[in-house]
């Protein structure tokens, strides 16, 4: 497990150790992991050449202080600083043999750009999690220059807020981020977390309180995954309702069930609507033979729950929204099964909470609803009378806090997707996926989401759970698919991921949370 944590908790948890270690130590921790990544990925350091952005704060301080360890190395070190810089760190680096340019408007374009150019490595050093707002202007200017694909982050790229992730500005793109004590959140939250690269973790021994966002590994996800025991049964294992497809989304259906099926429940149940053709039927049981179909009439409730008993329910793919689809998810709020709502069946759910803003409270079991942003924005507007437009500049600001006041406010566990997919307890915990690609940006990926998650809750893990584990897995599916990946892929890719991760030998073995 990784976790993250506010600013405010770390700085805490910073001035308990900083009082009683001697003077600078705790940044000497800082810096020792710091010049170990950049001795790794050199390879060699004697010789190198190395920029460092060193701004006014303790940030700037971390980097100039592993200027100066790898100028004692025999690296050739430049430092500029758009003002002031750390004292020690700066009087360490001249000590080394390394040299200070700056202040950054004293200097001009063509020398920075060629510091720049002869640089293997950056090290951005301007600001951390003492940055506030936008970027001023002589940082921006410093950070445009930057190259990403030659640069690391000290603690958090420069210009990302290290709460929220928002980036206003010009922030510093990197190839790879150290940080240090815990992970920051903004390192994990879009669009900040578009800027970090591969996020390495020092522990510099900070005792921290718990976590306000966590990350699942995959050891953590592989003790999580529901194991038949010898006991089992079909039955046992859990079953799922599936309401899936009509006769104008048929293929949704298939990908629901393609997911569903791998995803570990025992028996699958999927009621589709038979419209004309009865389309979505036919569809799912032509591709996947393993499902139980019940076609049912457009709203028919009775026939929906007379599909037969299931551990859990999940709706929404390729169902088309209006009253119909309300009343089979009024229906559904009716049982007292978890319940997982996506795509068609998120705006009845929405209209239901309009008119009754305490039906998801009321039940004992949770409901997990699945919207991308935009799905999230109508959502929210229906349900809670949200202004949309007000809601995607929310989600840019603080992605996480918009996110904790719909769960608070509707009482359900939102898994919101997208590059950094978020899932949401209404009481505030929460966790996020950091793995997958933008390869999943394609239709349908969603829905086999959906049926994995379906799948895992019926299999009995909680709601958060199941969207987090099923999160990690449709994306190590998608790292492992061949590229174009269309939806279909993901679920045969889904048993070699899943088989992977419970040969692994650290199965099962107690993971700490330990300096995050
Ligand atoms: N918190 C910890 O546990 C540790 C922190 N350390 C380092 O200390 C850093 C925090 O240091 P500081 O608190 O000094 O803060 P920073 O170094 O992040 O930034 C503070 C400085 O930046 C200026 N500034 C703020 N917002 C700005 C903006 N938008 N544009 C331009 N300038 C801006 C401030 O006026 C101030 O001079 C961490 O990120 C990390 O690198 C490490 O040394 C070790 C331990
Ligand atoms: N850049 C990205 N990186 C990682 N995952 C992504 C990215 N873009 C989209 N995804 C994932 O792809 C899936 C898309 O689902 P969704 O938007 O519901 O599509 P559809 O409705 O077509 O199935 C989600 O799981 C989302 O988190
Ligand atoms: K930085």
């Amino acid at each position: 497990m990784r976790n993250a944590h506010t600013v405010a908790k770390i700085r805490d948890a910073e001035a308990a150790l900083l009082a009683a270690l001697p003077p600078g130590a705790l940044m000497q921790r800082a810096v020792y992991g710091l010049v170990a990544h950049v001795a790794r990925r050199l390879g060699r350091v004697y010789g190198a050449r190395i920029v460092v952005l060193a701004g006014g704060g303790d940030n700037g301080g971390d980097a100039l202080w592993a200027g100066a360890r790898l100028a004692e190395r025999g690296a050739r070190v430049d430092a500029i600083a758009p003002g002031r810089t750390h004292p020690e760190g700066t009087a360490a680096l001249l000590a080394a043999g390394g040299r200070l340019h700056g202040p950054a408007p004293a200097l001009d374009d063509e020398t920075l750009r060629r510091l720049f150019d002869q640089a293997e490595l950056v090290l951005d050093g301007l600001l951390g999690i003492g940055g506030r707002g936008g970027l001023r202007a002589d940082h921006a200017r410093l950070a445009a220059l930057a190259p990403p694909e030659r640069t690391v982050a000290v603690d958090v790229p420069s210009g990302v807020d290290a709460d929220t992730g928002a980036v206003t500005g010009a922030a510093v793109r990197a190839s790879a981020t150290v940080t240090f004590g815990t992970h920051k959140r903004g390192l994990w939250l879009t669009p900040g977390a578009a800027h970090t690269g591969p996020v390495e973790l020092v522990d510099i021994g900070l005792e921290l309180p718990e976590p306000d966002l966590r990350a699942l590994d995959d050891a953590d996800v592989a003790a999580m995954i529901p194991v038949p025991g010898p006991e089992s049964s079909k039955y046992r294992r859990g079953v799922l309702g599936l309401v899936a497809g009509s006769d104008a989304y048929p293929g949704a259906a298939v990908l629901a069930v393609g997911g569903a099926l791998r995803g570990g429940a025992g028996y699958l149940r999927v009621v589709t609507e038979t419209g004309v053709a009865s389309r979505a039927g036919d569809f799912v049981r032509r591709a996947h033979p393993e499902a139980v179909v019940t076609a049912i009439r457009a709203g028919d409730r009775a026939a929906m729950l007379a599909a037969g008993r299931v551990q859990a329910w999940a709706i929404g793919p390729g169902l088309d929204p209006g009253p119909a689809v309300r009343e089979l998810v009024a229906g559904l709020l009716g049982t007292d099964l978890p319940v997982v709502v996506d795509a068609g069946a998120l705006d009845p759910l929405a209209e239901l909470l309009a008119a009754d803003s305490a039906a998801l409270r009321a039940r004992d079991a949770p409901v997990l609803i699945t919207p991308h942003e935009g799905e999230f924005g109508r959502f929210t507007a229906t349900a809670l009378g949200w202004d949309p437009d007000r809601t995607t500049a929310d989600l840019a600001a603080d992605r996480l806090a918009a996110v904790r006041r719909a769960a608070a406010a509707t009482g359900a566990v939102i898994l919101l997707k997208g590059t950094r997919t978020l899932i949401v307890e209404p009481v505030g915990a929460a966790w996020v996926n950091t793995n997958g690609s933008g390869w999943l940006g394609t239709a349908g990926t969603g829905d086999v989401l959906t049926g994995l998650i379906g799948s895992l809750l019926a299999a009995g893990l909680p709601a958060a759970g199941a969207g987090a584990v099923g999160a990690h897995l449709h994306g190590r599916a998608a790292e492992r698919a061949a590229v174009p990946l269309a939806a279909g892929d993901l679920p045969d890719l889904l048993p070699r991921v899943v088989t992977d991760l419970l040969a692994a030998p650290d199965r099962g073995r107690p993971r700490g949370g330990h300096g995050g």
